[in-house]
């Protein structure tokens, strides 16, 4: 245990702190809750050479979230240039752009300018499922959702098209995936594969910015790029009064400064003076010095009126050097690097929510027949080959809606982080700056007093959220929350929501293994199945 480090703050606890790197990296989620037990609702791991300060307590989310004494950038800034190979210079001065277009694009206003496409792409995936199988359940659901949501906000052409491609992008997304905790934190020597994967990717994406620079809308029903045409078109505009400002730089810092130079040298050296007085004068004649022609051909001819300028440029001890700058080739240069961050955030939590929702609903007989009979109410006898899901239709599917909050309540992030930038008071507590301030929502969701029964898989409790008015039940973090809260949120739902439906729809499912455990082995993001889980299809 060791003090706080604040001592004019009223409020001294010692915050109960152990160096656990070695437990804390086995089974980082068991870790948490046992040392809960253990020590109480505030304490500091130090682990990869941080301190890590839990807090596990709802009436201290509110102060995580929203304190001006904790910083969302300084906390994920080194994780960023690990994991996307992002300067930190470019990351400072993109993120908070990068994040208002992703937050402004998603809005649940714009995504009905997403949805139908979604559907489609969606159905067309379906269809290459066949008309029945054996597979992997997460498997099924990345063949058809990781293509779909490509195509969707990165655009068509950018998305992978036939089994082959659609097989390797799942390999190599799957190894930059799993390892995007420890890649987070350890230099690429150490993760060979891993770095492999994120190198293959960032290419993958270096092409996507070139189709997507085209620029015309994707969508041209409705006139809508594409969220990565947005993201190049943020980034690439972003700079333009940087352009500006450097070239109008450019051509003043250097060139007045090294007049000045050339005058002050020519006036200090009689001779210099003399020699270029000697050449002005024969070449200029005698016009008048009120309204005095120089031309070019007469610039050629003062050749030492020229020498003497090149010698003030030229650099040494007394003289001034030149800074050259070469920023606009850099303008561009991280915009794969931002592609493959959004791209990952796109797919990695969503995705295996999908799978653990339909996952859920198979095994418990009572929720696979309140969903499928609403399913079959709502769609009604539509054909299985293009089922149209409607935003209207799918307001009316609220009882899977509620299974997909509830498995992302049961699977949500291990834990999300901010940095601590001036001491912080929580409970009887001085955090001091520098710590890494962590909330667990998996963790938050098994509080009985938000969520009685917390470990059982209860869709109904959603049922008084205000979900019309997109609120969800008090104590559910699984988004984060404050500024920094997940942009992605809305288009999250909507595409789980539409997914579930339609798969559930089309095939009959019967489960070949039992429902596996999650998988305690990471902190970032939603938690993966700690075992197969395989099923039968059959198209209805
Ligand atoms: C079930 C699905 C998802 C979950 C549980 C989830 C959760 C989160 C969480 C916890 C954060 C950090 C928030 C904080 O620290 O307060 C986050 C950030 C983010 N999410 Fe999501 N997310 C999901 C889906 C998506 C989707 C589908 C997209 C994009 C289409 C997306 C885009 C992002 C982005 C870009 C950020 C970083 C925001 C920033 O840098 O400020 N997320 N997400």
């Amino acid at each position: 245990m060791i003090p706080t480090e604040d001592s004019d703050l009223m409020s001294r606890g010692w915050i109960p702190w152990f160096g656990a790197a070695f437990e804390f990296g086995k089974a980082p989620l068991d870790f948490i809750a046992q040392a809960r037990a253990k020590h109480g609702p505030v304490f500091t791991v130090f682990a990869a050479g941080k301190r890590l300060t839990f807090v596990t307590l709802h009436e201290d989310f509110r102060t995580f979230f929203m304190s001006k004494d904790v910083d969302f950038e300084q906390a994920v800034q080194e994780p960023v240039h690990n994991t996307a190979s992002i300067s930190k210079e470019s990351f400072y001065k993109f993120h908070p752009a990068c994040n208002s277009l992703i937050k402004g694009r998603l809005t649940p206003g714009n995504l009905p300018l997403l949805s139908s496409h979604l559907c489609e792409e969606f159905n067309c995936h379906l269809e290459l499922l066949g008309s029945k199988g054996t597979d992997g359940l997460s498997d099924l659901v990345r063949s058809v959702m990781y293509p779909a949501v490509m195509s969707n906000l990165l655009g068509k052409s950018n998305s992978p098209g036939c089994p082959a491609t659609v097989q390797e992008f799942k390999e190599k997304f799957r190894i930059y995936d799993e390892g995007f905790e420890y890649g987070s934190q350890l230099p690429e020597i150490f993760l060979r594969k891993w770095a492999k994967s994120k190198h293959w990717l960032l290419s993958l994406l270096g092409d996507m910015v070139i189709n997507a620079e085209g620029n015309s809308p994707e969508f041209p029903e409705n006139g809508t790029k594409t969220l990565l045409q947005h993201l190049v078109t943020t980034i690439t505009d972003k700079f333009l009064p940087n352009y500006g400002l450097l070239m109008l730089w450019a051509s003043l810092a250097n060139a007045i400064p090294i007049t000045f130079w050339a005058l002050a040298f020519i006036l200090s050296s009689p001779s210099a003076y003399r020699t270029a007085m000697e050449q002005i004068t024969a070449v200029l004649k005698d016009q008048g010095t009120e309204r005095t022609a120089v031309t070019a051909a007469e610039l050629r001819e003062l050749s030492y009126v020229k020498w003497c300028i090149l010698e003030a440029i030229r650099p040494g001890p007394r003289g001034p050097s030149l800074v050259g700058w070469s920023a606009p080739q850099d303008a561009d240069k991280f915009l794969p690097n931002y592609g493959l961050l959004m791209l990952w955030a796109s797919l990695a939590n969503a995705i295996p929510i999908t799978f653990w929702a339909l996952a859920f609903i198979l095994s418990s007989p009572s929720a696979y027949r309140t969903a499928m009979e609403q399913i079959t109410a709502v769609l009604k006898d539509q054909g299985t080959e293009r089922t149209a899901v409607t935003a209207a239709e799918l307001r009316e599917l609220s009882y899977v809606k509620w299974c997909i909050l509830e498995a992302i309540r049961l699977r949500a992030p291990g834990a999300i982080t901010r940095r601590v930038v001036r001491p912080l008071r929580m409970q009887n507590y001085v955090i001091p700056p520098g710590d890494m301030l962590m909330v667990s929502p998996y963790w938050a969701h098994r509080n009985p007093e938000y969520f009685p029964d917390p470990e059982e898989f209860k869709p109904e409790r959603w049922e008084k959220a205000d979900l019309v008015k997109n609120v969800f039940l008090e104590g559910f973090v699984a988004f984060g929350g404050g500024r920094n809260q997940c942009p992605g949120r809305w288009y999250a739902l909507m595409e789980m929501h539409m997914f579930v439906t339609l798969i559930l729809y089309k095939y009959e499912f019967t489960l070949l293994d039992p429902l596996p455990s999650p998988s305690s082995l990471h902190l970032v993001g939603t938690q993966q199945p700690d075992g197969p889980c395989r099923v039968q299809y059959r198209h209805r």
